[in-house]
């Protein structure tokens, strides 16, 4: 398990900015249902700019490339290169892992599982992938992996990322690409109930912030198009895209919040295709 530390700037918490599912292509006008990726993604970075709220690490849930190629990782990595903090990222279902390694080492990227966070987090990071499909699954050794990070920092809060909504959403449509194994993962994190204080994902490109098996489940917009909330069937939201901070304090708690990008942006188009 590879491990990173980053340090605690501010004696009260730790703050990480979340981007998902960026959706990027190799050519720079790629469009998914007429939103073109690489624009709404600029876009939601000037408003973190906009925003000046200081962060000190960025995490990317998954589906930052929607067509494999190198050429998209090496855009995700180069947007963000505007910021100096580090950013962790993990894979989703739309993510090619070859392509997505082409671009590391990156010195701003870190691959690494388990992020000891200041003095009292650490963030684990877990592959849902399984490659082709879009539903998630946790293998094994991804399992083992989340057990032995809990076990081994007893002392710290945990937060948990992973690509894959591990619970029912709402959608029907969507809850068939939810995590398939999602008991065997609530079987790990029920053992640490002290310690896992929140679970973060993608992949469902809505806003979510629900209590299950008494942890904190949360996702996130993604920077392109959204998925209407409570839809059995495929549906669209008109709301526009956004991103997520996440202020990790030194009693436990998350203090969370969703911004979205202002006025008329990014309308999708219905019938653009594109998936
Ligand atoms: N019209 C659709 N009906 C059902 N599934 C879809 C449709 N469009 C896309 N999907 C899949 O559902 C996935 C959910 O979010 P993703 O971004 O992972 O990518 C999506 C596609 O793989
Ligand atoms: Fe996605």
């Amino acid at each position: 398990m590879q491990m990173y530390s980053l340090p605690q700037t501010n004696p009260d918490s730790v703050v990480l900015l979340q981007i998902t599912d960026t959706h990027l292509f190799a050519n720079e006008a790629g469009s998914l249902l007429g939103v073109a990726t690489k624009d709404s993604f600029h876009a939601v970075m000037d408003a973190v700019d906009a925003a000046a709220r200081p962060f000190d690490a960025v995490v990317a849930t998954g589906d930052i490339s929607q067509d494999h190629s190198e050429r998209s990782y090496q855009r995700f990595s180069d947007g963000i290169s505007r910021w100096s903090q580090p950013c962790f990222w993990l894979p989703g279902n739309h993510d090619y892992q070859p392509s997505m390694s082409s671009v590391l080492p990156s010195p701003q990227i870190k691959p690494c599982q388990q992020v000891l966070a200041g003095e009292h987090w650490q963030v684990i990071l877990l592959d849902s992938q399984v490659q082709g499909v879009p539903h998630g699954e946790l293998s094994d050794a991804q399992l083992a992996m989340l057990d032995e990070a809990l076990a081994s920092q007893p002392q710290r809060h945990a937060l948990v990322l992973l690509h894959h909504h591990p619970l029912e959403a709402g959608s029907a449509w969507l809850d068939q690409h939810k995590l398939h194994n999602a008991d065997a993962f609530w079987l790990v994190v029920d053992k640490y109930p002290q310690q896992v204080k929140a679970v973060l994902c993608g992949h469902i490109h809505q806003e979510l912030d629900r209590l299950y098996h008494g942890v904190r489940v949360l996702a996130t917009p993604s920077t392109c198009i959204q998925f209407q909330p409570d839809s059995n069937d495929f549906a669209l939201d008109k709301l526009n895209p956004g991103w997520r901070y996440l202020e990790l304090m030194a009693d436990g708690r998350v203090v969370t919040s969703v911004s979205r990008l202002q006025g008329e942006c990014f309308a999708p188009q219905f019938d653009a295709g594109g998936y």
